[in-house]
């Protein structure tokens, strides 16, 4: 907790006023039991009416007193909370934006999301616990000691024998619990893993007939997590059961004792009242801070999630000094010079020794089998991943030169895996350029070949999208992707497999379009296939991350094996096609 409190000092204001006011309304909860037995000794017993109305009024004020206290004291709590939980989430949230795709890949999704919601939620009411109680609980187990042995020094020993078999249990409780804790969070976050990809896969899941299957293993984590809840919950149960044996063994030696010096004389009735009403409030507050230590070290388990987070150095960030990038250059838009890059270290590269040069409004076909390196080699060009080894140089200036955001906002990028947030069609086309006019929308869904789909239908720009698109078909999904990458008019466009969807004549429309209208974008189509690609100034081939050719379509028939390969295959396949 003590790693996130940078996120509390703007309200240390209410961290401070909390726990006092609660202090005070502990100092006048404890002063009841004596007020308590004055009344009952000199006013019930001795039958004096005016006594009873004067201690009960005084009792009824300083419970009002004490209710004031506690309202500001909630107060407090709340607004500090939940202040501390908004900033952290935000912090959180801005960090995770910052990740590189290396530090994304090593999370994960589930587990982001999971330190985003539960984690959060754990330290922000372990903040509002922590000014309700951490205060107030200590002082009424040591006050009631102290108010039992102002009664009778004896009575103060007995209570003060009761504490240390009480923090035993706590502690043999705590110790037995907190790694379980740990635990549990870790199955939520695989439990959340296997929901996500349960749900965001239910069509195959359907398609492949496995829902039981699917079920039986969401039963089988459910119970997984279930078990191990049940079993840190058995632990901490038996917190209360020993908490009030232990209770009850005071009562009876408090009773056996004070009811043997009530007989001699040497204590009232109202006396023996107050000491159970301390040993109840002594023991009530040792069970408080039982539990608000179990809440603090499942907290702190979260908080050491949530500061991993935080403080985890991205490996890819801007620039301090960032170059400048030119507006207009004859530089190549991009210059690879024996670039290879592997994910993980050890393991095989994804691409090894690439070298290429692609000259400003050119464009540059990727192909080659899948697995071959070509989405690797554009999420490189979009720096979500910097290269082992080589040289990349952007429109003549190192890539990792380059401030991030210009970068990417000189980028159009259509990935492979079509991407389209919930809200409307206008909604989306805005992400790509938030200054788009009406004009500037239709004019980049007739270049993504997407008009034709969108002015039939009634809301036309406003026509909802689902998440995912889920309401619109593969092809047009990808053409609103094109669409929303077209629309910045980028320096560099990068289609990733994006035309994979289409027919061949939306395919060829398609291109046309781009090429006619975004005549100083430079271009990098990345299809399997050819027809896409075979009219590019320079086609790239990989194979197994290894560039295997590099020249025109013309060049490449003659020099590269792999693409003639590739070539053949599909002629043999256009040639199956129109037999049959
Ligand atoms: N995030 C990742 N972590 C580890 N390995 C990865 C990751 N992404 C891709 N790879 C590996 O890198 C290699 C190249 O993958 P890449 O996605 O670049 O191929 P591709 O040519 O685009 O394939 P496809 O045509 O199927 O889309 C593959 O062996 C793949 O398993």
């Amino acid at each position: 907790m003590l790693k996130l409190t940078r996120f509390i000092r703007p309200y240390r204001k209410y961290v401070i006023v909390g726990p006092i006011f609660k202090l005070f309304e502990a100092i006048f909860e404890l002063i009841l039991p004596l007020l308590m037995a004055r009344l009952i000794d000199n006013g019930i017993l001795k039958h004096d009416v005016g006594y009873v109305w004067h201690m009960g009024g005084l009792m009824l004020l300083f419970s009002v007193i004490g209710l004031a206290c506690v309202l500001v004291c909630q107060y407090s709590a709340s607004v500090a909370s939940m202040g501390f939980g908004t900033e952290l989430r935000r912090a959180t949230y801005e960090k995770i934006n910052t990740f590189s795709n290396r530090e994304l890949d090593h999370f994960g999704t589930s587990t982001l999301i999971t330190r985003m919601t539960s984690d959060i939620n754990l330290v922000q009411n372990a903040l509002a616990l922590m000014i309700r109680l951490v205060i107030r609980a200590p002082f009424l187990s040591i006050g009631s000691i102290i108010m039992a042995a102002m009664i009778d020094w004896r009575m103060g020993l007995i209570f003060l024998v009761i504490l240390p078999l009480f923090s035993l249990i706590v502690y043999v409780v705590m110790v037995k619990t907190v790694p379980l804790y740990k635990k549990v969070q870790q199955k939520i976050d695989e439990f959340n893993l296997d929901i996500a990809e349960n749900i965001t896969g239910v069509r195959v899941i359907r398609a492949f007939a496995k829902r039981q299957t699917m079920e039986k293993e969401i039963d089988g984590d459910s119970n997984q997590l279930a078990k191990t809840y049940r079993h840190v919950g058995n632990i901490a149960a038996l917190t209360n059961p020993l908490t009030t044996l232990l209770l009850n063994l005071g009562t009876l030696a408090v009773l056996s004792l004070s009811g043997y010096q009530v007989n001699l004389g040497s204590m009232t009735q109202g006396d023996v009242l107050a000491l159970i009403n301390y040993l109840t409030y002594m023991l009530a507050a040792l069970t408080v801070v039982a539990n608000i230590t179990i809440y603090f070290t499942r907290a702190s388990a979260s908080a050491s999630r949530i500061d991993e987070v935080l403080t985890t150095k991205v490996s890819i960030q801007s620039p301090d000094a960032p170059v400048a990038l030119p507006t207009t250059t004859d530089a190549p838009i991009l210059d690879l010079q024996h670039v290879s890059f592997g994910y993980q270290k050890g393991a095989a590269n994804a691409l090894d020794d690439i070298s290429f040069t692609l000259l400003q409004h050119k464009w540059l076909g990727v192909t080659g089998p899948t697995g071959s390196g070509k989405t690797t080699l554009l999420e490189l060009v979009l720096r979500f991943y910097d290269p082992t080894s080589g040289t990349i140089q952007y429109s003549g200036d190192p890539l990792n030169k380059v401030d991030l955001t210009e970068l990417r906002h000189q980028i159009g990028d259509v990935s492979q895996k079509t991407v389209l947030f919930a809200g409307t069609v206008r909604d989306n086309l805005k992400f790509g350029n938030p200054d788009a006019t009406e004009a500037d929308m239709w004019w980049a869904l007739d270049v993504a070949q997407a008009s034709s789909f969108i002015k039939p239908l009634a809301k036309q720009l406003d026509s909802p999208v689902a998440a995912m698109g889920a309401n619109f078909s593969g092809g047009q999904r990808q053409r609103l992707a094109i669409a929303r990458a077209v629309i910045r008019k980028p320096k560099l466009l990068l289609l990733d497999d994006a035309l994979s969807a289409l027919d061949y004549q939306t395919d060829l429309n398609l291109r046309l379009a781009l090429q006619d209208q975004l005549k100083e974008t430079t271009m990098i189509i990345v299809s399997q296939r050819l027809s896409s690609i075979k009219d590019a100034d320079q086609i790239l081939v990989l194979d197994n991350g290894k560039q295997v050719g590099l020249g025109t379509h013309a060049e490449l028939l003659k020099t590269s094996p792999v693409y003639q390969k590739i070539v053949a295959t599909q002629q043999n396949m256009e040639g199956v096609k129109s037999n049959g």
